[in-house]
């Protein structure tokens, strides 16, 4: 679950983040949107403890533990570009990350892990640096799902990637969700967020100006309300 309450940010003296209230509960599959500038990154870095808010109040997966402990210790972060170390295959990659949160994998683990997520064989055991986009977000997915992440926080997830890698990326997600976690997926990709979450909704300017439920809409419908919010804003 994620649960942010009244959360206010500044730089500079500049409001960038106004009062905001958010739920995502378990198993949901939310969508931030937003123009350029909207406050989308800097409540998604608020909610890992990345950004240290002005005011407000937040919580992740119930944990009392304030945001950058609950995040280290039941989120899993998806950046546009997934930071991987470079000299690493797919397989030492995971297999540092869980051995980083305690864990010894099993054998065959990070295999049916890898293979889970959709990265091809082929690439299981060459260097990361070879990776593509598309190939560096799966391997984010396997240390989500390695880890067992109850909350996902995904920043333009789907950005640059090829319609076959968001189709199997999006299959990634729902998975996740289908299994409990809560998933909050900053973006501008309308037609995705429209296929993917449950809900969504609409920063601009630091405020939640619009709230929707998914499912009712379809992607051209989801486009129309998302330009006549911002032109009413
Ligand atoms: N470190 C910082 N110092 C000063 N201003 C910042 C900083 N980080 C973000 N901002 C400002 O805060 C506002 C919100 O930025 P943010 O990156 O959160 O928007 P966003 O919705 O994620 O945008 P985009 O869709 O372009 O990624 C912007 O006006 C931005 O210039």
């Amino acid at each position: 679950m994620i649960h942010i309450e009244q959360l206010h940010k500044q730089y500079e003296g500049r409001t960038v983040v106004h009062a905001l209230n958010l739920r995502v509960n378990p198993g949901e599959i939310y969508a931030l949107l937003g123009p350029n500038g909207a406050g989308k990154s800097t409540t998604i870095g608020c909610l890992l403890g990345f950004v240290k808010p002005d005011g407000g109040r937040i919580q992740l997966a119930g944990s009392p533990l304030p945001p950058a402990e609950a995040a280290v210790r039941h989120a899993a972060y998806i950046a546009e570009n997934v930071a991987l170390y470079e000299k690493l295959t797919g397989i030492e990659n995971v297999e540092f990350f869980m051995r980083l949160l305690g864990r010894k994998p099993r054998a065959g683990e990070i295999e049916a892990l890898l293979k889970r997520a959709g990265l091809p064989e082929h690439a299981w055991r060459r260097q990361a640096s070879g990776y593509s986009k598309g190939m560096r977000q799966k391997v984010g997915i396997v240390m989500a799902l390695a880890k067992g992440a109850q909350v996902l926080v995904l920043d333009e997830p789907t950005s640059g990637l090829d319609p076959e890698a968001s189709v199997t990326f999006g299959e990634s997600i729902r998975e996740l969700a289908r299994d409990g976690a809560a998933v909050l997926m900053a973006t501008h990709d309308l037609f995705r967020a429209q296929e993917l979450a449950h809900r969504c909704g609409m920063l601009v300017a630091g405020h939640l100006v619009g709230e929707w439920t998914l499912g009712e809409l379809n992607a051209g419908e989801l486009e129309r309300n998302y330009l006549s919010t911002l032109a009413g804003v």
